[in-house]
């Protein structure tokens, strides 16, 4: 049984995030993906949907088996609990593969950690831009209102 670890913040879901988790299940049988705290969102605006929808509407799609919040404290406490053979990373988060297979490394964690393509398909394919597209649709429809 080969373990998979997908993680982000999953702040409105699109295509992209579809990709990323189906892309990451096909690597191994069990799909466990550790959805972000708000706490934690630092380096981009802080999500619009709070983290307990977020993870409910990850644990829905088919492709996850298992999801959970991550820690608030330690980044590394929920892969001690999964143990995953495999990692990944998606192809806008801010890791450096090799950098975090050296931290994984000194907390005694020998996953192997994967980087996964962006997504070519149609569509939005980041939480960023639906929100752009939303404040001008319906911004504009209110003042034409
Ligand atoms: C191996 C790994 C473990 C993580 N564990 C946690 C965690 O326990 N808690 C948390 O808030 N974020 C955790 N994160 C970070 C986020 O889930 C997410 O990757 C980060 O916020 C940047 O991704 P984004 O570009 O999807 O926002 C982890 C990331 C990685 C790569
Ligand atoms: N278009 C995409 N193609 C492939 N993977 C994606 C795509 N968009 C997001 N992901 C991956 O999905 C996971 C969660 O992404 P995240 O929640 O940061 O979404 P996002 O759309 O990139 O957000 P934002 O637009 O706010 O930066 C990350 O691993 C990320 O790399």
């Amino acid at each position: 049984m080969k373990r998979v670890v997908a993680t982000g913040t999953f702040d409105i879901l699109h295509p992209g995030h579809v990709f990323y988790l189906e892309e990451s299940k096909k690597l191994g049988d069990e799909l466990h993906v550790i959805v972000a705290r708000d706490a934690n969102v630092k380096h981009k605006p802080r999500p619009v949907i709070p983290e307990e929808q977020r993870l409910m509407m990850v644990r829905a799609l088919k492709t996850v088996d298992f999801a959970r919040l991550g820690s608030e404290k330690d980044m590394f406490e929920p892969i001690e609990e999964i143990k995953p053979d495999i990692i990944t990373i998606g192809f806008n988060q801010y890791f450096d593969t090799g950098k975090l297979k050296d931290q994984l490394n000194e907390r005694g964690i020998y996953s192997e950690v994967v980087k996964i393509n962006d997504y070519k398909g149609q569509g939005f394919s980041s939480s960023r831009s639906i929100m752009q597209q939303i404040l001008k649709q319906r911004c504009n429809e209110t003042l034409e209102k």
